[in-house]
């Protein structure tokens, strides 16, 4: 995705078959869908009509006028069609690139004996059990069950250095279509063909599924409304005309209606929320919806998780640490007996590092052991042996599992604790049955940059919140690093999702960004739900984004680009009615002031004749709609300041210049016109 199709706006090939879509895209039934220019498309067809059987309509002596209207028409209509089908260009292009990556692969199916039969990608389902081997491709998404491999996921993200991925954590999920290059993993297949992340991000970028906005829904009804209203005072000119006396033909009243319609932001609305989604994908970014993008625009609070979000999430042992009267050997041996078969980094980790100290674990002894895994709930893992209960875990989980089971807190432990949390490291505290042992220090770094992306989200007035599972000192540690507005610790799933609804009842609009399977429920929740690729495929899921090279601070880009969007679309609109506005009072004094002389002291702009006046505003009207394509594809550029002062200053250049506009534009084509003596 990050190819040079990123960066160059639109190549010839793009552009040749935007212009060949443009003609297909004339098709009535797909017209339909955009009213203004169906509209317009019902007038191009009559007048179409009218250059066929002119006797029929009695207009035998004007074909050559009206032949100029149904060509300017079809222009217009073209003109539309084209700058949808470049928004779309762009998109199908990548779909291509995509689909290349999806080609069928052979996969290692394991059978329930544990021997490989070789299957075909497609053949495989939800809960199938593959092994993935150096240099082959993975046959279809799923998480890591056993093994840690290095991955090239360039086909997807673009990011040609390969990432480690493994089993446990939140760094176990895999996609489809992406290469093992180094060592080899057990993958559990997680969805069914077709409903896999390639597909999904295919189908995405190719446009294929895209719905409409709330905001769209309602800028087309008032679009649709507006047109009604004029084909109402069009038709009701016509007995008016009648009777002051002014011929009007029929093509005329066409090209006046057509003027009059807000054609403008009718034929350039679809290519502005195409061009705005295209824009979050070339940043990497995958949006489902383009109402998340939106959204994005007025995002007024960002919630973040902590680890794996704000630090690199890769939470290492550096230490053990006694306590009480143990001493460091003791916390060392207890450390590794809470941590055999934990398979999260975390764990490893431990594990690694008592080997390095010189600890050993006779592990078929504890086979029979009962372990309890690590989770978000809890806060604690470890394993059950003998009757004998070994813990690790959040130092407050595991102080009120040893007051349960009637031990006593050692009286240097919160010190200990508060030291390594106010570095903003995890302390793990370790247990045996109802004694505290000692504590595991486990390291982690805060991603670089941060403080500075934070100030820019302060600047656009969003206010962040870092929501994590860890203990109150090392989140208050993590925040000043990294530059958060507050922060809320020892946050379990459910908290979370309290947090971001607390926000939502004051009426504001929240976005969360998060890797975890604990952060899922709340991605749901959050409007805009950010998920990391790297993250689990829980909380892909549940996101409505994804960002391809897990940047949580990319958020800045997709807020940037929502209220691009949002801005674009409302320039545009005001620019196109004002247009209209000031077209009518161009048109109708110069088509009234033969028959009433009155008119003419309106008639300010001394357009040569009615006829020119008229085919004048229709040239107008339909040249205004490639001019303004690369504004709608490229959005109208958005620097931070407060929301008052960027619609007075909309109003001033999209309003005012939209009345100025056509009447500059019509006078210097009516002068074109009187040149070729028409
Ligand atoms: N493997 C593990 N065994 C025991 N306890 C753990 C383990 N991993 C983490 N913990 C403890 O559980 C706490 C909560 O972990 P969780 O993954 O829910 O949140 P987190 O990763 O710390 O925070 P965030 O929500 O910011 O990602 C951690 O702060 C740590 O104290
Ligand atoms: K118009
Ligand atoms: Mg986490």
């Amino acid at each position: 995705m990050r190819s040079d199709q990123r960066n160059s706006l639109f190549t010839g090939p793009m552009i040749r078959q935007a212009l060949i879509e443009s003609v297909k895209k004339l098709n009535p039934l797909i017209m339909m869908k955009n009213p203004v220019m169906f509209v317009v498309e019902v007038g191009t067809f009559l007048t179409l009509l009218m250059i066929l059987f002119p006797k029929f309509f009695g207009v035998e002596g004007t074909v050559g006028y009206i032949v100029i209207v149904f060509l300017t028409l079809l222009l217009t209509i073209l003109f539309a069609n084209f700058a949808e089908a470049l928004a779309e260009g762009r998109g199908k292009a990548q779909a291509d690139t995509l689909k290349k990556t999806k080609a069928d692969t052979i996969a290692k199916r394991l059978t329930s004996s544990g021997k490989i039969e070789e299957v075909s990608s497609v053949d495989l389902r939800k809960g199938d059990i593959v092994l993935v081997e150096t240099g082959d491709t993975i046959p279809g998404d799923g998480e890591i069950i056993e093994g840690l491999a290095s991955i090239d996921e360039s086909a997807i993200t673009g990011e040609s250095a390969p990432v480690i991925k493994e089993a446990g954590g939140d760094f176990n999920s895999v996609t489809g279509g992406t290469k093992v290059v180094s060592d080899w993993i057990k993958v559990r297949i997680t969805v069914d063909p077709g409903e896999s992340f390639l597909d999904k991000m295919i189908s995405l970028v190719e446009g294929a599924s895209r719905q409409k906005t709330p905001n769209e829904i309602a800028l087309n009804t008032l679009l649709i409304t507006l047109t009604l209203i004029f084909v109402l005072v069009c038709v009701t000119l016509l007995p008016i005309t009648k009777y002051v006396g002014v011929k009007l033909e029929i093509a005329t009243l066409i090209a006046l209606l057509v003027c009059l319609i807000p054609t403008t932001i009718g034929g350039l609305l679809s290519a502005i929320g195409i061009a705005g989604m295209d824009r979050v994908t070339r940043f990497n970014v995958l949006a489902m919806s383009g109402k998340a993008v939106e959204a994005a625009g007025d995002i007024n609070t960002m919630i973040l998780d902590k680890t794996g979000t704000i630090t690199f999430g890769n939470r290492m042992a550096a230490q053990f640490i006694p306590v009480g009267d143990h001493t460091e050997d003791e916390a060392c041996q207890a450390a590794m007996l809470s941590s055999i078969q934990d398979e999260t980094p975390e764990g490893r980790s431990i594990i690694e590092l008592a080997k390095e100290q010189g600890c050993t674990l006779d592990e078929q002894k504890y086979k029979k052991a009962e372990i309890i895994p690590f989770a978000a709930e809890t806060r604690m893992s470890g394993m059950d042996f003998e009757g004998v209960s070994y813990r690790k875990g959040a130092i407050d989980s595991v102080m009120q599992f040893v007051k349960e089971k009637g031990g006593v807190i050692p009286t240097n432990l919160k010190e200990k604790g508060e030291q390594i949390a106010s570095l903003g490291g995890t302390p793990l505290a370790i247990c045996i049955q109802n004694e505290i042992i000692g504590l595991i220090y486990l390291k982690d770094t805060v991603k670089p940059g941060m403080k500075e992306r934070f100030a820019e989200l302060r600047k656009m007035g969003i206010k962040t919140i870092m929501c994590t599972g860890d203990n109150p000192l090392t989140a208050k540690t993590i925040a000043n690093e990294a530059g958060v507005d507050d922060f809320v610790a020892e946050c379990k799933p459910e908290d979370k999702i309290r947090v971001i609804r607390e926000e939502q009842i004051q009426g504001k609009l929240v976005a969360m960004t998060g890797d975890g399977t604990n952060d899922a429920p709340a991605l749901a929740q959050a409007d805009v739900g950010l998920a990391m690729n790297s993250g689990t495929m829980a909380a892909k899921e549940a996101a409505n984004m994804v960002d391809l090279d897990s940047d949580p601070t990319k958020i800045i880009e997709v807020v940037s680009i929502g209220k691009q969007l949002l801005m674009t679309r409302g320039a545009l609109t005001t620019f196109s009615v004002a247009n209209d506005i000031a077209k009518y009072f161009a048109i109708l004094p110069a088509m009234f002031s033969v028959a009433i002389p009155e008119m003419q002291t309106l008639n300010f702009m001394h357009l040569s004749s009615p006829t020119s006046a008229i085919l004048s505003a229709l040239i107008f009207n339909a040249v205004i709609i490639p001019l303004l394509i690369p504004l709608a594809m490229k959005g109208i550029a958005y620097k931070p300041m407060p929301a008052v002062k960027l619609l007075q200053r909309n109003l001033l250049i999209y309003g005012v210049g939209g009345v100025i506009a056509p009447f500059i534009g019509i006078k210097l084509i009516d002068i074109v016109l009187q040149v070729f003596g028409l």
